[in-house]
């Protein structure tokens, strides 16, 4: 299922990658439909019999296609702005299931999430949590609200992806949660149903996870010693997936430590996987244009780049790249870097590959945090997006034109 090699060829799913690259050009990133069916059967299965919901985070991937073919299985969404709910809409998601993060949540965005009717508004913040009022007040309606819960626990993942140490913009810190709690009570357009908490991406170790499960569950018990009763707890997302040799938690084994440590109490779940449905249901296809020999190292330089596909420029991530089919080129080390003009513009170092000018290469892991975090530096066209399902290939976004990037933009008057 996915992406696999026969007779050292790459397929997806039924389709030679050669074939796919030829039909929609390079750079490209190409999704296994299966693949992320997959994923997210994994959370459905581990959490059978209990009242939950799976918010895909939308921003590890956004493009339509992908959220419908999610919440045709089921799945809710996780947004972090009102453009990825206008995308959850367009795709045909349910409001009913989206749950909205985020610092700054403006108060038109907070506007068309309550017209709509979201699930839950997972607040961050004492200043944004009277915004919300006001807002829902206009609007009389009652805002649900969960509140995101900053435990101040090390994830153990890159600083930039950390999200759940004191130090970090997210959340509130346990006792202010509590504070904030009691004072939600107390506003007529609030409604509170739930604690919320997200402490990075690309864990490794439940434990951490599970350290700030349990200080979730020592407030739920405190504030149903006061009288509120807190209806879900949404644990976030975070898991990690093996890009090389990473031993990431199974899902169904983090579920069953969660349901474990929830005992008996009566409270939903929410969880909000984000790199663990789509990472590895996509790669980036790239070709290699030139070999470029210096006394330093040997270049392959390939047609994507840092813009196309930032994570090894900005993280140091270290994701797989192969050929997607054999040649006879003696196989060395290379670096293979793109055509944008920054030092950093590198997407693998010292890669034993065989390569010749021509091969066509796959950025494995390359579904979550790829295609969304590209941009148009150095004037380059954002790549296509294809989505394979069985045999037949669907273009889920063109690639874009030199026009597409122009439009909009306007010369001085004379
Ligand atoms: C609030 C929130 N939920 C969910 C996610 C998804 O995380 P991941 O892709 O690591 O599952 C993120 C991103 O880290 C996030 O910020
Ligand atoms: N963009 C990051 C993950 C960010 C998670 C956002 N909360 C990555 O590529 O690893």
């Amino acid at each position: 299922m996915g992406f696999t090699y026969r007779n050292e060829r790459l397929f997806a799913e039924e389709l030679d990658c050669e074939a796919i690259a030829e039909e929609y050009g390079t750079p490209c990133y190409v999704y296994s439909r299966a693949a992320m069916e997959a994923a997210l059967a994994q959370y459905h299965q581990a959490l059978k019999g209990c009242e939950y919901l799976v918010c895909y985070a939308v921003k590890a991937n956004s493009n339509i296609a992908v959220l419908d073919t999610l919440a045709r299985c089921g799945a809710g969404f996780d947004i972090v702005s009102v453009g990825e709910l206008e995308r959850v809409l367009a795709a045909g998601g349910d409001p009913g299931k989206v749950v909205f993060s985020g610092v700054v949540k403006r108060p038109d965005e907070m506007r068309r999430a309550l017209q709509v009717g979201i699930r839950c508004f997972n607040v961050e913040s004492a200043a944004e949590l009277e915004v919300l009022q006001s807002v829902a007040a206009e609007l009389n309606v009652r805002a649900p609200v969960s509140v995101r819960v900053n435990p101040d626990v090390d994830a153990g993942t890159h600083p930039y992806i950390s999200t759940g140490l004191r130090e970090n913009k997210f959340g509130v810190a346990t006792d202010a949660a509590m504070a904030l709690l009691r004072r939600a009570t107390t506003m007529e357009n609030i409604h509170i149903t739930g604690l919320d908490c997200h402490i990075g991406s690309q864990l490794v170790d439940m434990s951490p996870l599970l350290d700030a499960l349990q200080q979730l569950l020592l407030m739920v018990d405190a504030l149903q010693a006061e009288g509120i009763h807190i209806r879900h707890l949404d644990l976030g997302g975070g898991i990690g997936v093996r890009y090389r040799d990473e031993e990431p938690p199974a899902v169904a084994d983090y579920i069953a430590a969660v349901r474990e440590a929830l005992g008996d109490r009566d409270l939903g779940l929410v969880f909000e996987p984000g790199r663990s449905i789509v990472a590895n249901a996509g790669v980036l296809l790239t070709r290699v244009h030139y070999l470029k020999e210096t006394d330093a190292h040997s270049f392959a330089l390939v047609d994507a780049a840092m813009n196309d596909f930032i994570r090894p420029a900005l993280y140091q991530a270290w994701v797989d790249i192969q050929a997607t089919s054999p040649n006879d080129a003696e196989p060395r080390l290379w670096n293979i870097v793109g055509p944008v003009c920054e030092t950093g513009d590198f997407l693998g170092k010292d890669r034993e590959l065989a390569l010749a000018s021509g091969t066509l290469l796959a950025i494995h892991g390359a579904g979550a945090y790829g295609f969304v975090m590209s941009s148009n530096y150095n004037t380059r066209p954002r790549a296509a997006e294809v989505m394979i399902d069985g045999n037949k290939p669907y273009l889920i976004r063109e690639r874009e034109t030199i026009g597409d990037l122009l439009r909009g933009e306007h010369r001085l008057p004379q």
